[in-house]
């Protein structure tokens, strides 16, 4: 499956990272404490909350955008109505980069959620190193170590968005008290998207918890539809870039989603 392909190559590349700068060394760097954005709070807004990723390619869809430049998406969604900003760093499959987080850092006030593959703790220090403001944590990547990678997140000031596909993660999830909750409606097994998957796991999300939906919202009717459901935020990528790459306006999508 594509999951195990891409941390297969991941797997390589950390220890290859380690050897250029230790555990010890990002330890001292992360120290001063520069630009931590508040990711959670940006999903408190009273409205649904919109997170706008910058994806160049997927595994699903190939290269996206042929013209992709990071820093001008990000001064796109930095003037747009949306809260916070999700940036691909994985490489082989999705074409990012880890320097992407600091350069829409310094364009952007924006919150920004590192979206890569994390399977080990080396990763969520290197995450704070390069200015992320939180990190997906995937179920499906980590099962019972869970806990153990959120909480390492929380005690370095990063917030976590905790995704989940079925039941079962869910159940991994709660019981690691964790307080953002991603369902991904896309199936990472086939890549099938299915915004039922929100409808029927939000049932056992407890109301404390905040909830993004991710994955395969393509009009303002679909997030809507979350709304109505009671998702906090959306996590919109290939939807954002299609609508950039036929100069569309970001706004004009936001603001049938939002208000009444
Ligand atoms: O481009 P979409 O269908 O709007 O999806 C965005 C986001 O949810 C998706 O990129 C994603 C969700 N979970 C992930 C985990 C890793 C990489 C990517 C993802």
């Amino acid at each position: 499956m594509i999951l195990d392909d891409i941390i297969f190559k991941k797997k390589k590349q950390v220890e290859m990272k380690k050897i250029k700068k230790t555990l010890d060394d990002i330890l001292k760097e992360i120290k001063n404490d520069k630009d931590v954005r508040n990711f959670k709070e940006a999903l408190k807004a009273e409205d649904i909350s919109i997170i706008a990723e910058i994806k160049k390619a997927s595994p699903s869809r190939g290269t996206i955008l042929d013209d992709f430049d990071h820093i001008k998406i990000a001064k796109l969604y930095e003037d747009a109505n949306i809260e916070a900003i999700s940036v691909l760093t994985e490489k082989n499959y999705f074409k990012g980069d880890d320097s992407y987080i600091n350069d829409v850092k310094e364009v952007t006030s924006k919150p920004i959620l590192r979206k890569d593959f994390i399977f080990d703790e080396y990763q969520i220090y290197e995450s704070k190193l390069i200015g992320a403001d939180a990190v997906l944590l995937i179920v499906a990547v980590l099962g019972d170590d869970l806990k153990k990678f959120y909480d390492i997140a929380k005690k370095i000031g990063l917030d976590a968005i905790v995704e989940v596909h079925d039941e079962r993660e869910l159940e991994i999830a709660l019981n690691a008290n964790v307080d953002i909750l991603g369902i991904n409606n896309r199936d990472l097994k086939d890549f099938r998207v299915d915004l039922k998957t929100t409808e029927r796991l939000i049932r056992y999300v407890p109301s404390g918890v905040l909830l993004v939906s991710e994955s395969g919202i393509k009009t303002p009717d679909d997030v809507k539809f979350l709304k109505s459901l009671g998702v906090n935020a959306v996590l919109i990528g290939e939807t954002f870039m299609n609508i950039i790459k036929n100069g569309g306006k970001i706004d004009d999508f936001v603001i049938q989603s939002k208000g009444v």
